[in-house]
């Protein structure tokens, strides 16, 4: 099974570095048996980045006091990272030499993925970029998006596996080679039909569903095996959504308001600020028969307190200059509001605070 972790952001990294710390041990264990090695290949968006990981390696803590660990690339069998730059051409592979004792470990990049999981940021998901992904994607590969926000675009080909994870996992990337594993999570997966799914797309999932189930069932027990507290949603458009309210709330204002995440609790006023775009998120949703509950309030609570120091993504993005995900976020509920012939101003206000701080938004 060969899996490609597309992003090199904060999660890919994370879910990079555990899964290859897990499949080492795996590698150590079996060697001197006949046994075929998995295959785990990042990808980062920059050449620079991927040049970074291969002369320094990665460094991954699994907790802020925790040792840094230093994954050399001679040090871990069957992984290997490459770069592609923002027009996303695939660039020549970076050179990431690994020790490996398998034969087949002399492949080429350009053998196609299994599975990918795709963590880059949604303002990277464009017509170059599936283009570029079509290359990795054979008949079967299963393609799990693993991203804030919701797309309205139909950006992913009839014909591909796609499905969606949600993840409460928190990392924060401390350099373009280092990550901390920030806050222990859960991860959830299901099939992205239930949410943009034609039935083209969906007549041929079925189709192909043992394939589907194999290299699904095969992510699973990888992710728990490096870890991660990761299952099969029974309802993963729910969790879309619910995870959608949450950043839809705590991301614009920590980015306005330049805080950390727990700071939002920090007075009465912000916490109205917070319920309002909270109360109008849930109309919308309740117009577009959207299951939603009183409890996500909550929900929205706890996670500024579990990831109270945090610097959200959408704040890291404006610190960093960078366009940020607004457009899928509150953008993305004002979308809905338009479906069912309503406004959400409060979330229009958040788009447009958050776009004139930079003059480089995307549409
Ligand atoms: C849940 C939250 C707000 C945690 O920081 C997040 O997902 C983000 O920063 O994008």
């Amino acid at each position: 099974m060969r899996i490609d972790i597309v992003g090199g952001g904060s999660l890919g990294l994370l879910f990079f570095s555990k899964l290859a710390l897990s499949w080492h041990t795996d590698d150590m264990e079996h060697q001197g048996n006949d046994h075929q090695p998995d295959r785990l290949h990042l990808w980062t968006r920059t050449k620079a980045q991927a040049q970074h990981i291969c002369q320094e390696g990665i460094l991954f803590q699994t907790g802020q006091d925790q040792p840094v660990q230093k994954l050399l690339p001679t040090s871990i069998s069957g992984c290997s990272v490459a770069g592609v730059e923002g027009s996303f051409k695939l660039e020549q592979a970076a050179p990431y030499e690994h020790t490996t004792p398998y034969e087949h470990a002399t492949e080429t990049i350009t053998e196609k993925a299994d599975l990918i999981l795709l963590t880059v940021k949604q303002q990277h998901v464009n017509r170059e970029f599936i283009q570029w992904l079509s290359e990795r994607v054979h008949k079967h590969t299963i393609i799990v998006t693993m991203q804030n926000g919701l797309r309205t675009d139909r950006i992913w080909p009839d014909a591909w596996q796609v499905y969606v994870a949600v993840t409460t996992e928190g990392a924060k990337k401390l350099s373009p080679v280092w990550v901390v594993h920030s806050g222990h999570g859960a991860t959830s997966i299901g099939d992205a039909a239930a949410l943009y799914g034609t039935s083209a797309a969906r007549d041929m999932a079925k189709s192909i569903q043992h394939y589907d189930e194999g290299t699904i069932a095969f992510l699973l027990k990888s992710l728990t095996k490096a870890g991660f507290n990761a299952s099969l949603s029974k309802d993963i458009k729910l969790e879309v959504y619910r995870k959608l309210m949450i950043n839809a709330v705590i991301n614009p204002l920590t980015a306005l308001w330049r805080i950390a995440n727990g700071e939002l609790l920090a007075s009465k006023s912000r916490i109205m600020i917070m319920r309002q775009l909270f109360d109008e998120a849930a109309a919308v949703y309740g117009k577009n028969d959207i299951g939603w509950s009183e409890s996500w309030w909550n929900d929205i609570l706890q996670v500024c307190c579990a990831t109270s120091a945090n610097t959200s993504s959408m704040l890291a993005d404006v610190l960093n200059g960078r366009p940020t995900e607004i457009s899928w976020i509150n953008g993305a509920i004002i979308g809905l509001a338009r479906r069912a012939n309503m406004k959400a101003d409060a979330h229009e206000w958040m788009c447009r605070l958050i776009e004139s701080l930079t003059t480089e938004e995307a549409d």
